[in-house]
């Protein structure tokens, strides 16, 4: 070809005039060739000053030449990589004759200008920062103890998915899935599905993907955790991820996009806010944008226009919600749903290695134990597994482990680190100050009947009590004024303390209980497993320095009664009720008599509608164990379950009929 045989000055000299026109976006040019070394900070001052775009063009090219081949090479490779940006779509073929070198082909510029250079490290700070924030805030539960990096990645699993290899490059049969529930009866962990890693959910082509699973079993860990790979991987594209949960958005439902993208993250300097919000728009291929567990977005028209691509029409959409959220209608948009599934039981082998590997006698205790292995197949649990076992002796081995008496620990444990007592000085703070426990209470219950985890009226004393469970959240939102949320170092957090609420509100549960029927309210679900371990007599010698034993003792007598009335007619007609929560809540109730109670009712044949996970195994299990005389008939046909699983169903075979 011709271009081959002309060396790189004559390549631009050749093309000069319709470069001089041609060229755009020339401080994206100038700092690369800033960062090539090809110009000085001198030199750069010097082209700024230049008046108009044409002249700075013609300097560009003038200076560039005169400094020889190497300069010119230079240049043709930056045109080459950023020419979407820098060149008009006349001069793409030309420039794409231009012969680089083979070592050069995947060459790395920078694809910014140097505002959106200084702005997408901003960018990647802030990014960095709230992977911090989290470790830290786990640090708080873990009482103090060095929380490590992201090791374990959760087992992330799709459905329906078709995964091309080796170029991973990824495409999914239903592009336009509307119901992608489980079947009835799929497998737990099933092998025709394709595991997929948070790299891949950052580099595959869909634009809207819904993250659906359980509370706390890691769906804001992954977006975090694709936060991370994007905020570390080399800086070859100009790319941006904005990352929004509920406490960063508070307070924006007035906000334009310009103002929401840039109001919370690190602001790109004023004179360069339009060229930054200019590219965003423009090049919203570029674009990754997260909604973790956001419930406004309905209300909030601009996060509806960007879901629904109206704005930022190429961007990626992440949206996380939780399971029983998955087929609202405002979710029947996505064209790839990912189940979060948590670790697998070969993860959890690791965790607790790496965790507790250093006391084997710990460490032995915590893998043959069936339920709190069960358990740990949610992350959340099994973090709060390493934090409390070291305080257990001996005879607490021999009971049952419930998520609740769990929190409860954590609960307990945060109180002793915050205020500086010891093990024995914890009932007695708690009794002296129940107000300010009460209060926060309060403030957790309400909040969560509203569908929000901000909260109000907190007191701004670090000393409070609250602050061992709270985190402040801090955004300027004006030049001379800042406003402070105050949120739940977890959600479950805050669903665990709307069950202490409650339990101190016996009038309000039989109206929670009918809340959770409904469409609105479902989310209030969350909160009754919790009141349930609450409930539990095993709990009561933990909690009743907060709440009187004979107000405790006269809700249980009632509760469950009433619970089951309620839980056990069918959710909707082409739906039974939901077995596996009832077994759940009945688990974390810890009496024979409730189970035996519910397995009357249902005649003693149960039929699992959803494949179950580990937990749920332990809680059916827990449930059968209890039937006296009388066989349960399980109907776990094509039933797949993890060996964990399977192993709980098993001991409890004598009682059971398949
Ligand atoms: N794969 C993982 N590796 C390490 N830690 C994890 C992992 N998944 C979850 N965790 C830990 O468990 C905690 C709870 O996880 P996360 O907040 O991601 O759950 P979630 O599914 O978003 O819960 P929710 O529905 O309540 O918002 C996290 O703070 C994190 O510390």
């Amino acid at each position: 070809m011709a271009c081959a045989r002309q060396s790189p000055t004559e390549y631009l000299r050749n093309t000069w005039a319709e470069l001089v026109t041609h060229m755009e976006n020339l401080p994206l040019i100038m700092e690369n060739l800033y960062q090539q070394r090809v110009f000085n900070d001198h030199e750069v001052e010097d082209l700024k000053a230049e008046k108009t775009e044409f002249d700075k063009a013609r300097c560009i090219l003038d200076w560039v030449t005169k400094k020889g081949e190497e300069a010119s090479y230079k240049l043709l490779k930056i045109l080459d990589v950023t020419k979407k940006r820098t060149l008009h779509p006349d001069l793409h073929p030309w420039i794409s004759c231009f012969p680089l070198r083979v070592e050069d082909e995947e060459t790395s510029c920078s694809f910014g200008t140097k505002p959106c250079q200084n702005y997408q490290t901003a960018l990647k700070k802030k990014a960095k920062r709230i992977l911090k924030d989290q470790r830290e805030r786990y640090g708080k539960y873990r009482d103090g103890k060095a929380q490590g990096n992201f090791h374990f990645i959760p087992v992330v699993l799709e459905r329906d998915s078709v995964m091309k290899t080796p170029q991973c490059k990824i495409k999914w049969k239903n592009k336009k899935c509307k119901k992608l529930r489980p079947k009835k009866l799929i497998s737990y962990i099933p092998t025709e599905k394709q595991a997929l890693s948070p790299e891949d959910l950052l580099r595959c082509q869909d634009k809207n993907i819904l993250l659906i699973g359980k509370p706390g079993i890691g769906k804001t860990t992954v977006v975090q955790e694709m936060l991370r790979l994007w905020a570390e991987k080399d800086d070859r594209e100009l790319d941006y991820m904005f990352y929004f949960d509920e406490s960063v958005l508070s307070g924006s439902t007035n906000d334009d996009l310009e103002s929401i993208l840039f109001k919370v993250y690190l602001k790109p300097m004023e004179k360069d806010r339009k060229d930054v919000f200019q590219d965003i728009e423009e090049n919203s291929e570029n674009v990754i944008i997260v909604f973790d567990g956001v419930s406004c977005v309905q209300e909030h028209s601009v996060l509806k226009k960007i879901m629904d691509h109206e704005l930022l029409p190429e961007a990626k959409i992440i949206i996380t919600c939780r399971s029983e959220e998955e087929d609202e209608p405002l979710f029947n948009w996505p064209t790839l749903k990912v189940y979060v599934e948590g670790f697998s039981e070969e993860s959890i082998n690791a965790y607790y290695q790496k965790m507790l590997g250093h006391d084997p006698v710990l460490l032995d205790v915590v893998l043959k134990n069936q339920e709190l292995f069960s358990l740990s197949h949610v992350p959340i649990y099994a973090f709060m597994v390493v934090t409390f076992i070291p305080f257990k002796n001996d005879t607490d081995f021999n009971h049952q482990h419930t998520v609740t008496e769990m929190y409860i620990h954590i609960f307990r444990l945060a109180v002793k680190k915050h205020k500086n007592k010891t093990v024995q000085q914890i009932d007695k703070y708690l009794r002296e100050n129940k107000d300010q426990v009460h209060l926060l209470m309060e403030n957790a219950f309400n909040a969560t009947m509203q569908k929000t985890l901000i909260l109000p009226d907190i007191s701004s004393n670090e000393e409070d009590i609250c602050h061992a469970f709270l985190k402040m959240i801090t955004t300027t939102d004006s030049l001379s004024s800042a406003m402070t949320y105050c949120v739940f170092l977890h959600n479950t957090m805050q669903e665990f303390f709307s069950a202490l609420w409650l339990l101190g509100h016996p009038d309000e549960i039989e109206k929670v209980l009918q809340l959770c029927q409904t469409e609105e309210n479902k989310h209030m679900k969350h909160v009754l497993p919790f009141l349930c371990g609450l409930l539990g007599e095993h709990n009561i010698k933990l909690i009743k320095c907060l709440f009187p034993e004979d107000q405790i003792k006269k809700t249980s007598d009632w509760f469950i009664e009433k619970f089951l009335e309620t839980f056990l007619q069918p959710q909707s007609e082409s739906e039974e009720f939901d077995l596996l929560y009832v077994c759940q809540c009945l688990y974390e109730l810890q009496s024979p008599e409730a189970c035996l109670k519910f397995l009357e009712k249902m005649d003693h044949h149960l039929e699992p509608e959803e494949d179950l996970d580990p937990h749920q195994c332990c809680a059916l299990a827990y449930v059968i164990t209890q039937s006296r005389e009388k066989e349960v008939y399980l109907n776990l046909e094509d039933f797949n379950m993890t060996d964990a699983g399977m192993n709980m169903m098993l001991s409890c075979s004598p009682k059971i009929r398949y």
